[in-house]
């Protein structure tokens, strides 16, 4: 077995084409068998098998930085830099992060987790270089779909503009999660699919290169109109028109070729763009034949059962599912209701609402920022656009809802998924600060659902309520409650008291509810007698609620799984404050001032202290119950 020798970069320095070949067949017999146990991401690290073989034998890591763009493809990189041993502790709380991490290896030049963000990354250590007047190598490793960011064009734009030399390796498998989307898209196809493209690149190349040589008056001329000739008539131009010297596109699991055009690009000064063309899941039948099924894998998958094994991706989160067919039914019942999502289709339960409603469902690509702007502009047109996005990807879009959204007051509907902590996926995806990020823009309402039925009717009470509206709901599965037979609208800012007690008052948000109720029962036997309350809203807040509590001189405690710093504990206590009421014991207990790691969720919530026990040990310590207020 070669992997066994390999533990660093250098380990494959002097390998041959066909020891690399070898070796990769042993690493991807070795993803396969650890990702069955752990999960984790899959196709696309089966997909960068060879490329990633030829990045670490072209250059020199760490001295070269090799930034990858997402990070969720870099396990091979994990592999070759000394990680292998921690595989069986992928995405496990404490243990190998799923990402690139600096604080995890000198190979690791960015954190990452989000898409689109390499050549921007690589730029600023390029840049860096030059001023310290070094000459290592800057390379950005980005996937088609995350060339549709819009971060990546900027990036492009500048490198292109500065000259810096530096290597863009383009990945392209034709897949984000879901197939890719858009013009950019396409573009690479035409690069791929059509021979001529390559044959006639280069035959211009040649053509132009002759009337170069002849040196006279007309072909000066002709020369001078040479970039537009090439950029009408060559189309891998795109990339050069940005200042980028284009190389491929090249078959991404040809070591030899890989080698070659590797170290073309390392020859070549000034920004560099190797287009790789690589096929997800190659290796694994099941995962190649159907990439969008095998982007990631829970643990569990068996191996040794058959030739093609059953795919258990965890079955689709209640959530996504709630969530595509209620917007299938809002969708039936009103022409205006259109639903967007930037490339979750598959993770937001959209593709199914694509299916019932092709022509009223937009995936973006990876391009939440656009997505925004893209509902709003809808919105003006008395659509009602429902836009989907993950907590952690909202980050990207927050000048865009409050800049585009909630200044017009427009009646976008923003469908937090992923709210709270996400996971395996760790510090880069936890959905920690939508409630702080949001609640302080005007016009937006803020709520969160205590269950899925619950969820269904926020929803049709948000698209029907003609302003911003964001209801944010958890990764995973519902409670399994009934379904109401028929939509509800709920009162905006109107909380719900569902377990009355007189000693405190829990103030609970969405995934927080059931912990309130199962802590209140736990506290009655300790002879506390608790009020649970089911918030709903985090803006407005239920401020009769709150004046009946300052009345009655009520403890609070405030738990909800977002930040605490920013989030609705503070929204209460600010109440107080504002309105001058003073006295009162208020403890906000929510997620800490600090980024949370991987693990299991619930691990997670027992790390954070944001669990039952917990919520019982803080009313236990509270001060006893104060008089009550004239
Ligand atoms: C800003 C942002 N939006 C969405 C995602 C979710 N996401 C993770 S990987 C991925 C697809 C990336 O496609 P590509 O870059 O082509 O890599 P591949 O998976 O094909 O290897 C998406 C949409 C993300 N990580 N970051
Ligand atoms: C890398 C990335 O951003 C996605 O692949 C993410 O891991 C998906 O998360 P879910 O599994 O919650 O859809
Ligand atoms: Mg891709």
């Amino acid at each position: 077995m070669l992997l066994e020798q390999i533990n660093t970069p250098s380990d494959i320095k002097n390998l041959s084409v066909d020891q690399l070949n070898q070796l990769a067949e042993e690493i991807r017999q070795f993803l396969i068998e650890n990702l069955a146990t752990t999960g984790g991401h899959f196709g696309s690290n089966l997909g960068a098998v060879e490329l990633t073989l030829a990045l670490h034998q072209t250059f020199d890591s760490p001295r070269d930085k090799i930034i990858w763009d997402v990070g969720h493809q870099a396990y091979v990189h994990k592999i070759l830099t000394g990680r292998k041993h921690l595989f069986p502790t992928l995405r496990k709380f404490k243990g190998l992060s799923g990402f690139p991490k600096r604080s995890e290896s000198e190979h690791d030049m960015f954190d990452v987790g989000h898409a689109s963000t390499s050549i921007s990354a690589a730029m600023g250590y390029a840049c860096a270089r030059d001023i310290d007047g070094e000459d290592n190598k800057v390379i950005a490793v980005i996937g088609d779909g995350s060339m549709t960011g819009g971060m990546a064009f900027e990036a492009l734009n500048h490198a292109g503009h500065l000259g810096t030399d530096m290597l863009v390796v383009l990945n392209d498998n034709e897949m984000s999660i879901a197939p890719n989307v858009g013009a950019i898209s396409n573009y690479l196809t035409k690069l791929r699919v059509d021979p001529t493209y390559s044959t006639f690149k280069k035959d211009i190349a040649s053509f132009l290169h002759k009337f170069g040589e002849l040196g006279d008056k007309t072909t000066k001329v002709l020369d001078r109109f040479k970039d537009s000739f090439k950029s009408f008539l060559v189309p891998g131009m795109l990339f050069e028109e940005f200042g980028f010297t284009y190389l491929g596109p090249i078959n991404g699991h040809d070591l030899p070729t890989l080698l070659k055009y590797m170290q073309r690009a390392k020859n070549t000064k000034g920004p560099v763009l190797l287009h790789v063309v690589t096929q997800k899941g190659k290796g694994y039948a099941v995962a190649a034949d159907a990439p969008d099924k095998m982007h990631s894998v829970s643990k569990g998958f068996n191996l040794a059962k058959s030739d093609a094994p059953k795919v258990v991706k965890a079955a689709p989160p209640q959530y996504p599912n709630m969530f595509a067919d209620t917007m299938i039914e809002l969708a039936a019942q009103d022409p205006d209701i259109v639903a967007i999502t930037p490339a979750m289709l598959p993770g937001s339960g959209l593709i199914k609402f694509q299916e019932a409603f092709p022509e009223r469902c937009y995936d973006v690509g990876i391009a939440e920022q656009h997505a925004a702007t893209f509902a709003a502009g809808m919105a003006c047109t008395g659509k009602k656009p429902v836009l989907a996005i993950y907590s952690t990807f909202l980050q990207r879009a927050y000048d865009q809802a409050i800049h585009d959204i909630a200044i017009q007051n427009l009646p976008v509907t923003i469908a937090i998924d992923r709210a709270g902590l996400v996971g395996n996926d760790g510090e880069t995806h936890q959905g920690a600060f939508d409630i702080a990020f949001l609640r302080c823009i005007p016009n937006f309402t803020v709520m969160a659902p205590k269950d899925e039925n619950e969820f269904r009717n926020m929803l049709y009470t948000a698209v029907n309520h003609g302003a911003p509206v964001a209801v944010r709901y958890p990764r995973g599965a519902g409670l399994g409650v009934a379904i109401d037979s028929e939509f509800q609208t709920l009162p905006i800012g109107k909380s719900e008291v569902i377990r009355d007690g007189q000693d405190v008052a829990i103030l609970a948000l969405g995934s927080m509810v059931p912990v309130a109720m199962r802590a209140a029962e736990a506290l009655k036997e300790n002879g506390i007698d608790a009020k649970v309350v089911n918030m709903r809203f985090v803006k407005p807040l239920d401020e009769e609620l709150l004046l009946d509590l300052a009345k009655t001189g009520t403890r609070i405690v405030t738990v909800e799984e977002g930040s605490t710093l920013g989030g609705m504990g503070s929204a209460v206590m600010e109440f107080y404050a504002l309105n001058r009421i003073y006295g009162m014991e208020i403890y906000p207990l929510g997620l800490p001032d600090l980024f949370v790691e991987h693990g299991d969720p619930q691990q997670l919530l027992d790390h954070v202290g944001l669990n039952v026990d917990s919520l019982v040990e803080l009313v236990k310590t509270m001060a006893p119950r104060k008089q009550k207020r004239a």
